[in-house]
């Protein structure tokens, strides 16, 4: 588990919202990416909405380079990594994985569902978030088989 810390200045805020504010854990890739890995909604309560995880590393090149999707085969090791790249956006946030709420999980193959939940739960514990599972017919890169996606809430000393 993380350790809670100080909050953290957002990258951006929206200009129509002062309380919706862009989170950008490597500032200097955002020029990479047509998507923010997290947004932060700081009233009335803080939450952080983290967007899809998958074996990818969190920053890459769009359009697609194949090369730095050279997934593993295994759901375990895919897992993995997708949590390790939540775990960085939680710690850049100062959260801990029992402040998450929500968890959506996409996987390509149903079967796949077993290795997932016991790798989700090595981070997790014994904490339980709210969950939906889905099964589709393709990820965002050749070989992947895992997304995951998670909503956190900020304590309330943080928010
Ligand atoms: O599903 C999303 O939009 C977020 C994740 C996207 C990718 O993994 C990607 O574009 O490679």
């Amino acid at each position: 588990m993380n350790t809670p810390a100080t909050r953290r200045s957002a990258f951006a805020t929206s200009p129509s919202n002062p309380d919706v504010k862009e989170i950008q854990t490597i500032p200097e890739r955002k020029v990479d990416m047509p998507y923010a890995p997290a947004i932060r909604v700081e009233s009335p309560c803080g939450l952080l909405f983290i967007s899809g995880a998958t074996p990818s590393p969190l920053y890459h090149k769009h359009p697609h380079q194949l090369a730095e999707h050279d997934h593993p085969n295994s759901i375990v090791d895919q897992t993995r990594r997708a949590m390790e790249t939540i775990k960085s956006i939680l710690d850049h946030e100062g959260l801990a994985w029992t402040d998450v709420v929500k968890v959506t999980k996409y996987l390509t193959d149903i079967r796949d569902q077993d290795g997932m939940v016991a790798v989700l739960k090595e981070y997790f514990g014994t904490w339980t978030p709210a969950s939906t599972t889905i099964c589709i017919n393709q990820l965002s890169t050749p070989g992947a088989r895992v997304e995951l996606d998670m909503i956190a809430a900020f304590p309330r000393a943080k928010s």
